[in-house]
């Protein structure tokens, strides 16, 4: 039987691809509110109650606005924004970071889409932690870059007009991100991280960057080790490939990428073996938004995860 959805914030930049993503597909029907009507309280109220999924694909306040109205307790949600990426009684929607949150989310009505630079942080960190190779109390740090589309229709706008010259943008210069709580809280970890993130001349795309002095971490396992577990962790994931060969000579993030909802990590030892550098890959609207929503619907609806999804 198809099941109806309803993207909430369907005209904005991860509605749409959620949207794209869902075409085509007979297991779904959307459930669409024309232009006049997609703020509209009453509309809203309706179509957030009638289906059997919600996706939130709105800023933080209008998602809990959201939460509030839809009364169904046959309704299950699944929310992009940050609201919900800490709170217990939502599964946290990263299928592949720990053991068993795949089944967590199969069974939850109400479900938090990971951050994109979480995804990335998480992606490579909260395995290893699990597994005792790095330490909880280590002050970890993560560098990373975002392509523009990472802060919605208004970052695009500034990059595609008034700041169209803008070539890098280093932002989150409080060190009070909006990520950092959820970082933390997901990989265990006793300090908040230092996140240092940046925007770049590209669409969309990022790479999030953690670097490690192994040899200044007590009981921190060597670089082959890191990747074997990360290798490990994620055998036959569709999803998730982690890099097994000699160090790239580059990494590249292109200005004009495809869409993908891949994550690819990277685990690139010095000669010396004292230190590593752990990379992330993946495109923000992707495996960092619309490709993640699609992914956790799929697992909710117990249908291949997979299917929607751009993997090449
Ligand atoms: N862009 C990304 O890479 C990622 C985004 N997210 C999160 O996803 C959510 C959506 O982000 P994004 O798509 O980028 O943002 P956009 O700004 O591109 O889109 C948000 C959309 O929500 C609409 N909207 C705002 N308030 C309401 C409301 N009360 N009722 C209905 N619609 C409303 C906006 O309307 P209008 O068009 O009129 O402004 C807009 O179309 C955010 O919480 C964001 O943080 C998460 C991960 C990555
Ligand atoms: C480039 C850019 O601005 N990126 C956004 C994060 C995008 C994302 O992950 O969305 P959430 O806000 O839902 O966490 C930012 O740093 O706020």
């Amino acid at each position: 039987m198809t099941k109806s959805i309803f993207i909430d914030g369907a005209a904005g930049t991860t509605g749409l691809e959620i949207a794209d993503r869902l075409a085509g597909r007979d297991a779904f029907t959307l459930i669409a509110l024309d232009d006049a009507k997609r703020k509209d309280v009453a509309a809203k109220r309706e179509a957030l109650n009638d289906a059997d999924f919600v996706i939130l694909c709105l800023p933080d306040d209008a998602a809990k606005e959201a939460v509030a109205m839809t009364t169904s307790a046959t309704t299950r949600i699944i929310d992009a924004s940050t609201a919900y990426r800490i709170d217990p009684d939502w599964a946290y929607g990263f299928a592949e970071f720990r053991k068993g949150q795949r089944e967590r989310i199969a069974s939850a009505r109400l479900v938090s889409n990971p951050g994109c630079y979480p995804t990335g942080f998480l992606g490579l960190i909260a395995p290893l932690v699990a597994a005792g190779l790095i330490p909880a109390d280590w002050p970890y740090t993560v560098n990373a870059v975002s392509g523009y589309s990472g802060g919605g229709k208004a970052l695009i706008q500034r990059f595609e007009s008034d700041g169209a010259d803008i070539g890098y943008r280093s932002y989150g210069l409080d060190l009070a991100h909006k990520h950092v709580p959820e970082m933390q809280t997901h990989a265990g970890l006793t300090h908040a991280p230092i996140f240092a993130p940046a925007v770049v001349r590209a669409f969309r795309g990022m790479v999030v960057e953690v670097p490690l002095p192994l040899s200044a971490m007590t009981g921190a396992g060597s670089a082959d080790a890191l990747r074997n577990a990360l290798y490990a962790h994620y055998a036959g994931s569709p999803v998730v490939t982690v890099h097994s060969e000699a160090a790239p000579s580059e990494l590249l993030m292109h200005a004009d990428q495809a869409p993908s909802d891949r994550l690819d990590l990277y685990v690139l030892g010095s000669p010396d073996g004292s230190q590593v550098r752990l990379i992330a890959m993946l495109d923000n609207l992707g495996k960092g938004a619309s490709g993640a929503a699609v992914q956790n619907l799929n697992i909710m609806a117990g249908l291949d995860e997979t299917a929607g999804l751009r993997l090449s």
